[in-house]
């Protein structure tokens, strides 16, 4: 707790803090519990100007509690819910991306990563018409596949070819560059220049242990620091500029049991508050564009519950109810 010192507040003067030390008040602690007619007869100092400090110094040092209504209240004002377009997987995410949160899809090399990427930009561009910034880290993104997924949707070419403008794609090569692209973004999001079609709703990092993974380990020291730079970076994004960050993840398997887990380390899982684990959907006669989607993490929902995504089609929800027999 912070000690007194003049300009404190109104009515701190020099002459106040020091009369006030000579009686052992010296923190603002010991101001607030003082009893402060004491203090007034002892140091000769008005108790109504006492008291006035008093309560500046309370309504400046509290803090103030919320309760759940507030909170609520808050979250429904600040926070937009980003469907992805694979009905099935919008169900596991209780509905979507959440604005101002991290949310990682993980998984083993080819368990479609990228297409929920691209089938989330694609339905975030055309039926939400918001700007996507598509930072793409692994040449996963091919222009045909984008537009693919977009024809599912619309057989409207002006359609198809507005959504495929409001997916702004970056490629980037390191950590550096990725780094560079999101304080970019951040810059030039809180000076208010936003493009003719409106401020970017989601930034989609596919993938960051691609950016990530070569500088930790073996001499690079400075690889952990530079991994939480960039967790700061992306937390700032979403939770400051209520933006949804979707990134992906490699996965390892671990060393006693074989089980799956999300690479990158203990320290970069609290950087998503969701995590959502890709696997092969390993039944006899499944389609092989069939995924199982568990849910690992989540503020939300129960974690181990699965749904079973379709990664071709990216299914619309119509599309999705042809899938209900399919469940696990
Ligand atoms: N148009 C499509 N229709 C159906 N399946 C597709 C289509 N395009 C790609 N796939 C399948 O998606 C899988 C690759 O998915 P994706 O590239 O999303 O994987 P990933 O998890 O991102 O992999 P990596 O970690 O290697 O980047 C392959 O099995 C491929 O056959």
């Amino acid at each position: 707790m912070g000690v007194l010192r003049a300009g404190l507040c109104p009515g701190l003067t020099q002459d106040v803090v020091q009369l006030l030390r000579g009686v052992g008040v010296r923190t603002v602690v010991d101001l607030v519990s003082a009893d402060l007619e004491e203090v007034s007869r002892k140091c000769s100092l008005s108790y109504k100007a006492l008291v006035a400090v008093r309560r500046v110094l309370l309504a400046q040092f509290s803090s103030f509690p919320f309760n759940g209504a507030d909170l609520y209240e808050e979250f429904k004002s600040s926070t937009a819910i980003l469907a992805t377009g694979i009905a099935s997987l919008d169900k596991l995410l209780d509905s979507g991306l959440y604005t101002g949160e991290v949310t990682e899809i993980t998984g083993a090399p080819a368990s479609g990563k990228t297409q929920v990427c691209l089938c989330t930009a694609a339905n975030v561009a055309y039926s939400l018409g918001q700007n996507v910034l598509y930072v793409d880290s692994t040449g996963g993104l091919t222009a045909s596949r984008l537009l693919q997924l977009l024809q599912a949707r619309t057989e409207d070419e002006e359609d198809q070819a507005g959504a495929l403008q409001r997916i702004h794609v970056v490629r980037v090569f390191d950590i550096f560059q990725l780094m560079d692209t999101l304080q970019d973004l951040r810059g030039s999001i809180s000076k208010q220049v936003t493009n003719a079609s409106g401020p970017v709703k989601i930034v989609v990092v596919d993938s960051v242990s691609a950016v990530v993974s070569p500088l930790l380990g073996g001499q690079h020291s400075e690889g952990l620091a530079l991994m939480m730079q960039l967790a700061r970076e992306l937390k700032t994004l979403a939770r400051e500029l209520g933006i949804a960050v979707l990134v992906t993840n490699h996965v390892t398997r671990e060393w006693e049991n074989g089980k799956l887990r999300p690479a990158l380390g203990r320290s970069w899982s609290f950087v998503p508050s969701t995590r959502v684990l890709l696997q092969a959907w390993e039944r006899s006669g499944a389609p092989g564009s069939c995924r199982i989607a568990s849910l690992t993490k989540s503020p939300r929902q129960p974690t181990g519950i699965q749904e079973v995504i379709e990664i071709g089609v990216c299914e619309t929800p119509e599309q999705n109810s042809s899938l209900e027999g399919n469940k696990l």
